[in-house]
């Protein structure tokens, strides 16, 4: 597959350590199906056969939703499951003799703590760059974060795409969205969560709140949804309830305070100030 055109704003690694139990391919395909944009394989501790064996898993499965694969570290498993492309640190293969084995057409993100590093590889050819961590990080422990003020600075300086990465959750993400990132990446808050479609959701309605404050459509309204500030051009609840990816999901919706039947979604107008609770059953039972 090629993806050089590729774009993203929530990017997803894996992190089998975070969800013993649980499949990998069943937590990635939760991801995958609460909006990654894009996949990494991330396996730092598996036998190398092993991550080959994840990596054919994963090939099949973002195929399947037209996600980019990306392989953490190994340029020769990339190639051998036909990824996208791979990720880098400053103490892996270097950019240029990745791009030298790779060709133009695979995406090769690197790893930066810093500016002087951000600036290096936009001027060597990468196609993104990793910046981070941002917050201390169990992910990387004895990692010194590298704090919002550098996700300011590459905000500021960066023009390849970048990616904030390490320690971001559901709870800290606004203030990496206020310092400049339009994309995020994470591994414990979304493929250690208990439901990982729905953490992929709630990341993915944080970044579109603020690309659309960023950049507002005239036709889109200011609304409250579980008592966060949203932007959204949905005209009818509906189509809001589509755009978080609940369509077919077992939800209760309130707006203004009254329980709206499912059949009255459809007819029912959204107004500016209107505040709304998507109420989310999941599980059995
Ligand atoms: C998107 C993204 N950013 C940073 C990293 C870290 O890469 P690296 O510094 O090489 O560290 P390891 O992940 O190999 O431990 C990443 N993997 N992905
Ligand atoms: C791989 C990596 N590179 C920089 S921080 C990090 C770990 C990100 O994991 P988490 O989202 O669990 O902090
Ligand atoms: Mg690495």
């Amino acid at each position: 597959m090629k993806s050089k055109t590729f774009d993203f704003s929530l990017y997803v690694i894996t992190g089998e350590n975070y969800h013993p139990g649980r499949k990998l391919e069943q937590v990635m395909e939760q991801a995958l199906r609460g909006g990654a944009d894009i996949v990494q394989l991330r396996a730092k501790d598996a036998p190398k056969r092993e991550v080959l064996a994840q990596a054919r898993m994963l090939r099949d499965l973002t195929a399947r939703y037209q996600v980019p694969l990306i392989i953490n570290d190994h340029l020769d498993i990339a190639q051998a499951v036909s990824a996208d492309g791979v990720h880098l640190g400053q103490e892996d293969l270097p950019l240029a003799e990745a791009r030298a084995i790779l060709g133009p057409d695979r995406i090769i993100g690197i790893s930066t703590h810093n500016i002087a590093q951000a600036l290096e590889a936009q001027a060597g050819g990468a196609d993104y760059i990793g910046v981070g961590p941002v917050f201390p990080t169990g992910t990387k422990p004895g990692r010194q974060a590298v704090t919002t003020s550098y996700v300011r600075e590459a905000a500021e300086r960066v023009t390849i795409p970048f990616v904030a990465i390490g320690g971001i959750t559901l709870d800290n993400v606004d203030a990496v969205l206020e310092a400049g990132a339009k994309r995020v990446c994470a591994v414990s808050a979304i493929v250690g969560s208990a439901e990982p479609a729905e953490t992929c959701r709630a990341f993915k309605h944080r970044l579109r709140a603020f690309a659309a404050m960023a950049m507002p459509d005239p036709a889109s309204k200011r609304i409250r949804v579980n008592g966060r500030e949203d932007w959204t051009n949905a005209g009818n609840v509906q189509e809001l309830v589509r755009q978080y990816g609940l369509q077919g999901a077992r939800i209760v919706v309130e707006l203004d305070g009254v329980i709206l039947s499912r059949e009255a979604w459809a007819d029912t107008q959204l107004a500016e100030g209107a505040q709304l609770e998507l109420v989310h059953f999941v599980g059995g039972g």
